[in-house]
């Protein structure tokens, strides 16, 4: 199910937590497969007016996802959405969850910069082997997947707010973001997510091998240092970026809830 129901579901906070946790799959193996290509760094440098590869295939590439109907929920938002052309065949509405100033909450730019200036050295090998092209589609792929979970807060933050809006209402009028954060924030819960996208990248990063292997394990899991991405990568990008970018979305939700 999506963050937003079926038709006619009932939005809750289990069930967008268990979309949250869904998602968590996508951004584990996105990078998985990103960590294939080396850093490839000439894909990220401006040629000219033109700007890099990387913004050039991101362009390209929503162009094509508009046509075809993506960006019509409110947690899948294009990095380049000016001038995009409307779908060129039917689309399903969706169930109208939200308030309606969500499509003014996105943090994109900031999911780009992390990606690119934080994230990116962090899970990519040094080196060129030349695959840009290759390089640049996981890339988008690794975006696109981080950008929907981030935005998936709009719904946690719809759900908490229905939940007790006696407690939201006060701070939202008085404009404090500080008291929304300390309001949505789980402590008990960001810790179980770190644990978790680090458990998936030791799993899903493990080499399997027919051959019973003890030398690389570690208490029956992979060696850290055998996984295609470190997991400790993992719980560092959901605490740094992931979690703090997703409390954004919710107090920028917020803000906007009561007007
Ligand atoms: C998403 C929620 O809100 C906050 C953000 C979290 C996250 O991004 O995983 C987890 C707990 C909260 O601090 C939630 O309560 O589930």
């Amino acid at each position: 199910m999506d963050a937003g129901g079926g038709a006619g579901e009932q939005l809750s906070l289990a069930a967008v937590r268990d979309q949250l946790i869904r998602e968590e799959d996508s951004i584990v193996f996105s990078l998985i497969e990103r960590a294939k290509r080396p850093r490839n760094a000439p894909a990220y440098s401006s040629a000219g007016a033109g700007g890099s590869l990387a913004e050039f295939f991101v362009r390209e590439a929503e162009v094509l996802h508009a046509k075809a109907g993506h960006y019509q929920k409110p947690e899948d938002i294009p990095f380049f959405p000016q001038d995009l052309p409307p779908p060129l065949f039917p689309t399903k509405g969706f169930p109208k969850v939200l308030h309606p100033s969500a499509s003014r909450v996105c943090v994109n730019d900031a999911v780009w910069k992390m990606y690119f200036d934080e994230l990116l050295p962090l899970f990519t090998a040094d080196g060129d082997d030349g695959n840009y092209a290759e390089t640049v589609a996981l890339d988008f792929a690794c975006l696109q997947a981080l950008s929907r979970r981030i935005h998936c807060g709009k719904y946690v933050a719809e759900v908490k707010f229905k939940d007790s809006p006696q407690d939201y209402t006060p701070p939202i009028h008085a404009k404090d973001s500080n008291a929304l954060m300390n309001l949505l924030t789980f402590k008990e819960v960001v810790e179980k997510v770190k644990k978790r996208v680090e458990k998936k990248a030791r799993i899903f990063g493990q080499n399997v091998t027919l051959e019973e292997d003890t030398v690389n394990k570690q208490d029956g899991n992979a060696r850290d240092s055998e996984c295609k991405v470190d997991p400790k990568v993992l719980s560092k990008l959901y605490d740094l970026w992931v979690m703090p970018l997703t409390k954004d979305v919710e107090v920028e939700y917020l803000l906007l809830r009561l007007y």
